[in-house]
């Protein structure tokens, strides 16, 4: 078998990894076996079993340096096999170099660009200064409860001293790489309605359905309002809060399908709702609660906050791109050594575990390294080119330039320390590892980390 960055990208792409069955076995001792081929230490920790969070480690010439840590979760999303051109576990290469699969994109690339970057940087004898650690985490996909969430909170992460970042971005369709400094908040919402039943014929108010529909058209109009501002190009699709019918529910069944002559007492739906770090919750809370399912009109809601990961007032945390955060221009300077250039900062539109980092005070940036790339995750025929891939190989390898921040201290602000701080657990630092800080943007207060 052929032992080159492509065939054992496309190798890693083959296994199972798509929800509701994920297969973690396997994928884990593949990297197992890759990681003992370089030399790195390994460790596989189980909060919950069969759900494997695998642990990676470079160590650093200066262990008492707080380390840096590349993350990337095991698992995929489901695929429709017969809506892909290739099976979607296939990894197929065509003529024209794209590697069609599930996870191609997001975010087996990161997963094994991190462990190619580090065999050439072993090539090169580059020997790092601060320790380098990966994670491989499960269930990022359902919202990483039992990967990310409880690793982070273990003995195991505290003793890692981590004091960066890197976790999965998204693609970019233009020549620059992009970069994500906070998550959106993810928000279930299911909507009940309940009304009078009766014959398909009659009309009279208060049916479940009626109810329902109107809220179904006054929360279309709030998604508008947001929408118009993102067409209008005021704003990003991350920057507004966005909220998404996903199913809807109601009607009695009959062996042909729906009883067509009567009315339903009983209506649901349910909706993917987001809210940027900029957003008041409490405000959306009152929305829903007085506008989108008001009690007057028979129905009832519930909220499922997919956080924890906020500040006091509910909302998520931001990384600090600028140069108050000591990180950001290692980060940008690795970059460009590599000859790329950054695109502005954004907010990811989705959620990622890079919130749970930002809980923990650690300062955390989402990057996969795919330029000239359309975004597919999550879409059918998830692809990414052979030379994409290679070429963010390249860019990952200039984290050694990651490894000449002495000590993230130095040049923290520590009259901006108001909430959460986080001690540092080198013996050699007196200082915090991380601060977060409030700070006003656009008017508004906002909480950093960095
Ligand atoms: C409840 S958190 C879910 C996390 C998931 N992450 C990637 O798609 C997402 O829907 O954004
Ligand atoms: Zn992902
Ligand atoms: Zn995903």
């Amino acid at each position: 078998q052929e032992d080159t960055p492509i065939a054992r990208f496309r190798r890693y792409l083959q296994f199972k990894t798509a929800h509701p069955n994920p297969n973690y076995a396997d994928p884990v001792s593949f990297l197992l076996s890759q990681a003992n081929a370089l030399g790195l230490q390994a460790r596989t920790l189980e909060f919950v079993p069969s759900k494997p969070v695998l642990l990676l480690t470079w160590p650093g010439s200066d262990p008492s340096l707080p380390s840096v840590l590349f993350n990337s979760h095991l698992d995929s999303v489901p695929a429709e096999p017969s809506k892909w051109i290739h099976p979607p576990f296939s990894a197929t290469l065509t003529p024209d170099g794209k590697i069609y699969a599930r996870g191609a994109q997001d975010d087996k690339c990161i997963a094994m660009q991190y462990l190619e970057a580090i065999r050439n940087l072993k090539v090169k004898g580059f020997t790092p200064l601060r320790t380098l650690h990966i994670s491989y985490v499960p269930d990022e996909e359902i919202g990483g409860f039992d990967g990310s969430a409880k690793f982070v909170k273990s003995k195991e992460f505290e003793d890692l001293n981590v004091g960066f970042v890197l976790d999965e971005g998204q693609a970019s369709t233009g020549d620059e790489f992009r970069v994500f400094y906070a998550d959106r908040s993810p928000w279930g919402l299911v909507i009940k309605a309940t009304g009078a039943p009766g014959h398909g014929s009659r009309m009279y108010d208060n049916g479940a359905m009626e109810n329902l529909m109107k809220s179904v058209e006054v929360i279309t109009k709030f998604r508008e309002s947001q929408f118009d501002v993102v067409k209008s190009g005021e704003a990003m699709n991350s920057e507004v809060i966005s909220v998404n019918p996903v199913y809807l529910k109601a009607g009695i069944p009959s062996p042909t399908g729906f009883v067509m002559n009567m009315q339903p007492s009983e209506a649901e739906a349910g909706f993917d709702l987001r809210l940027p770090p900029t957003a008041d919750p409490d405000l959306i809370r009152k929305r829903i609660a007085e506008e989108w399912a008001p009690a007057r009109r028979n129905m009832t809601y519930k909220l499922i906050e997919k956080g924890p990961i906020r500040d006091y007032k509910g909302r998520p945390l931001m990384t600090l791109t600028n140069e108050s955060n000591p990180w950001w221009p290692v980060f940008k300077q690795a970059i460009e050594a590599a000859g790329g250039k950054l695109s502005r900062p954004e907010i990811l539109a989705s959620t990622t575990d890079a919130r749970f980092m930002r809980e923990r005070g650690i300062p955390a940036l989402g990057f996969s390294p795919m330029t000239n790339t359309p975004i597919l995750l999550h879409d059918h025929n998830e692809f990414l080119k052979d030379t994409v891939y290679l070429r963010g190989i390249e860019v990952v390898s200039w984290a050694e330039v990651l490894q000449f921040i002495i000590d993230v201290c130095i040049n923290s602000d520590r009259n901006k320390l108001e909430w959460g701080q986080v001690k540092c657990s080198s013996p050699a630092c007196n200082l915090q590892k991380a601060f977060i800080s409030s700070i006003e943007v656009h008017g508004k207060e906002t909480l950093y980390v960095y």
